[in-house]
């Protein structure tokens, strides 16, 4: 009997354009979330985060297509129910997704309080409108977010405020999985500090049973989560606890990603992805082989050609055709070159 919330196992999602082509933005994505733990994802802009973030709620609309694999939230398999009951069943309940810029999509003419009824509405029929607003102010002040808010329509709220009632209402109804695709992003440091309590305090009192938390910003990634995935061109490439990914990075791309971060814990502050020579590949016709040996000083005509499996190494897996101990190998030669540089 495992401890995995939510189990992702071989999901692939594509959008088809206007001109008819497919872009594989989720290629064959694995990976697993215990209960009560935080997964953050990183990675460049355009390698599918957002994408597999809005997969996993198991509801395709066009453009985005699902084409397999499987979701299962706490041992169900959401890629079988049909879309009347991942509307009344899953969505909000068992996952529940906070998109980029959600705060900004309230409807003004709306106060807080109708976001929640009409949540209630589909979810909750048989509550009064009394019995919801009770019910909301309760969450609101347990949230240190006062329910003078419920009251308010969004453009009375500040921009760190507007962000944290958006994640107050996207998880009132308990959801087991919560997925916050850049809610910090466009904050101050002092709202940003809030939300991230905020989403802990949610995870601290069991409203949420699991979080998975995407930002471009690595030092809050190594903070606020247990576990990291890399994604690059539609597929995760390593997976591993926080302090592995940031201090022991195995797969070539993750180490580049995390360059910029390894420095002094007070230095991580205000560092975000590093610029990375060269592109990624175009998700509408990705190469075969490591999708990142373009870019990649390691590769060889094997990683370009040749099929590239997962290695597991002390719980952590990658995507990499080299062994640990030679990737170790490399990293420290190339430090030990640089300081001689230096
Ligand atoms: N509606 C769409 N139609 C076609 N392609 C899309 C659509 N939305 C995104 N894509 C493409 O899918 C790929 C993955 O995009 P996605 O937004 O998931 O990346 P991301 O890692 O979240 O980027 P960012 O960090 O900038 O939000 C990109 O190549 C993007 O151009």
């Amino acid at each position: 009997m495992n401890n995995n919330i939510l189990e992702v196992k071989g999901l692939k999602t594509y959008y088809k354009t206007r001109l008819k082509e497919n872009v594989y933005a989720v290629d064959g994505v694995d990976f697993v979330l215990e209960d009560g733990k935080t997964l953050g994802i990183a990675g460049e802009s355009g390698c599918g985060k957002s994408t597999l973030a809005l997969s996993l709620m198991g509801m395709y609309l066009p453009p985005l297509n699902y084409n397999s694999g499987s979701i299962i939230i706490d041992g169900t398999d959401i890629t079988k129910l049909n879309t009347s009951q991942l509307r009344t069943q899953v969505l909000g309940r068992e996952i529940a997704y906070i998109p980029q810029a959600a705060m900004n999509a309230l409807n003004p003419t709306l106060k807080i309080i109708r976001f929640i009824e009409d949540m209630m509405k589909v979810h909750r029929p048989e509550l009064s409108k009394k019995q919801v607003w009770d019910m909301a102010a309760e969450r609101f002040e347990t949230l240190n977010l006062t329910s003078k808010v419920l009251n308010s329509y969004p453009n009375e709220l500040s921009g760190g405020m507007k962000q944290r009632t958006v994640i107050a209402i996207s998880s009132i109804l308990n959801p087991k999985v919560l997925i916050a695709d850049e809610p910090t992003s466009a904050l101050d440091v002092t709202s940003q500090k809030a939300v991230i309590k905020l989403m802990k305090d949610l995870l601290d009192k069991k409203f949420i049973r699991s979080l998975v938390f995407i930002t471009h910003e690595l030092p809050l990634l190594y903070h606020v989560t247990d576990d990291i995935v890399v994604m690059y061109a539609g597929e995760i490439v390593e997976r591993g606890t926080a302090k592995q990914m940031v201090f022991d990075p195995l797969h070539p791309y993750t180490k580049k990603l995390m360059g910029s971060i390894i420095v002094p814990e007070e230095g991580m502050k205000g560092h975000k992805l590093e610029a990375i020579p060269g592109a990624p590949p175009n998700l509408k016709n990705v190469p075969p082989g490591c999708r990142f040996a373009e870019r990649c000083s390691y590769a060889t005509r094997e990683c370009k050609e040749g099929k590239i499996d997962n290695k597991i190494v002390d719980e952590r897996i990658y995507r990499c055709i080299y062994d640990a101990k030679t990737l170790r190998k490399w990293y420290e030669d190339e430090q030990e070159v640089k300081g001689v540089i230096a």
